[in-house]
């Protein structure tokens, strides 16, 4: 899950330096698409579901309430392959562990000793901001190099043609530990490194129980889909930062993709929005909603789940007034590690669908920045 070419021409300028300096808007940022250009802002209000964690319990015989829960997931990931999760109950005041329902998601987050308190996710949202505001030469200290992905910066440039995002990132791989490159975690604002690392820790856990949860709302074995994707899962963490933009009408924040990921769980900004998804072929606008986390399917739980679940073409679009700030943690498989439709999911009422994968990250770069869907190569 990390849209990271194979082989890069050159770095382009940060998108900070081009909005401080009021230059003139540079030509490549220009989104040109026949259908969907001048971009408009959505209309659509929001339609993506809610689901309610805290409800899916493990015990044996589900509850009609847990059944309606499940059912609703299913069918969220069927029609739109996204939703805000909502996690009333195991969301924390001070990460004291109150005297909670009984629910296998919040007993699963104690056993591990990680809630999620709104205040964490405050200083997650402050620390992703504080890091943002450093001055230009602190945060190039992380630079991402022509060989280096991980670390700040923004679009790869592979070609002349390529339209660029108006972003910047840091990008840094946080799972497996041993594969953590702490020369290039920031340790400035303070407490970032300890936050990040507490925070990935709790993604860990939660896409572990979203795994059980879609795989038990397909009626398949609770591991089905964890258990493909290997001890040693990749997770990678890439803080999203989007300043004012002078013509958002003309440009794009982050141009229409699917995430090659297997999950994908997003902190939103807490006020400005900006990401869409395509449901129906309408952009619909995700609200912000204090506290909630943004759950996306990426293209390796589509084919996993032989096309029932579906990963969405998502896109952000940029404002002139207000800076956006987001954090997105994706979620992939051990490398090496082939993946393909469960087959729970495959029979005569429904064919497989697409091959076996490996690697599947390795080539979405490319297939990115050309325009193209990688799913497209992965079907039968
Ligand atoms: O900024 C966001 O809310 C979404 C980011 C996103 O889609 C991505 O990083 O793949
Ligand atoms: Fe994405």
């Amino acid at each position: 899950g990390s849209l990271l070419p194979a082989k890069v021409v050159s770095l382009s300028k940060l998108v900070q330096e081009l909005a401080i300096n009021g230059d003139e808007l540079p030509p490549q940022y220009i989104f040109r698409d026949a259908k969907d250009s001048p971009i408009k802002a959505s209309p659509v209000l929001s339609s993506i579901p809610v689901i309610d964690l805290s409800l899916l319990s493990s015990s044996s015989s589900p509850s009609t309430k847990e059944e309606e829960e499940l059912e609703k997931l299913r069918s969220a990931l069927s029609w739109c392959g996204c939703f805000q999760l909502f996690y009333e109950f195991f969301l924390f005041q001070d990460s004291t562990m109150l005297d909670l329902p009984r629910s296998y998601s919040i007993l699963e987050f104690q056993a591990i000793g990680h809630g999620i308190s709104s205040s964490f996710l405050d200083e997650v949202h402050e620390v992703s901001k504080g890091f943002f505001k450093l001055p230009l030469e602190e945060k190039k200290k992380y630079s991402t190099t022509v060989d280096e992905m991980e670390g700040y910066g923004n679009d790869y440039v592979l070609t002349e043609e390529q339209i660029l995002d108006w972003s910047d990132r840091l990008f840094l791989f946080v799972h497996p530990e041993d594969q953590r490159k702490p020369k290039i975690w920031p340790d400035n604002p303070n407490g970032f490194r300890e936050i990040l690392h507490e925070y990935s820790m709790i993604m860990k856990s939660l896409a572990e129980l979203l795994y059980k949860v879609m795989a038990r709302s397909l009626n398949l074995e609770e591991n089905s889909f964890s258990s493909q994707l290997g001890e040693r899962k990749k997770i990678l963490a890439r803080f999203n930062y989007y300043p004012p933009c002078p013509r958002p009408d003309l440009v794009l924040g982050l141009k229409p993709h699917s995430d090659d990921s297997v999950v994908t769980i997003i902190l939103q900004d807490k006020e400005v929005e900006g990401l869409q998804v395509l449901i129906d072929d309408q952009w619909v606008t995700v609200p912000t909603i204090p506290h909630a986390l943004f759950v996306n399917l990426g293209d390796q739980m589509e084919i996993m789940s032989n096309g029932i679940f579906k990963s969405p073409v998502h896109r952000v679009v940029t404002n002139t007034e207000r800076e956006r700030i987001s954090l997105a943690v994706f979620h992939d498989p051990e490398p090496e590690k082939e993946i393909g439709p469960v087959d729970g999911l495959v029979g005569e009422e429904r064919p497989r669908l697409f091959k076996k994968v490996k690697n599947y990250t390795d080539m979405t770069f490319e297939y990115f920045q050309r325009g193209k869907r990688m799913i497209e190569s992965a079907k039968i």
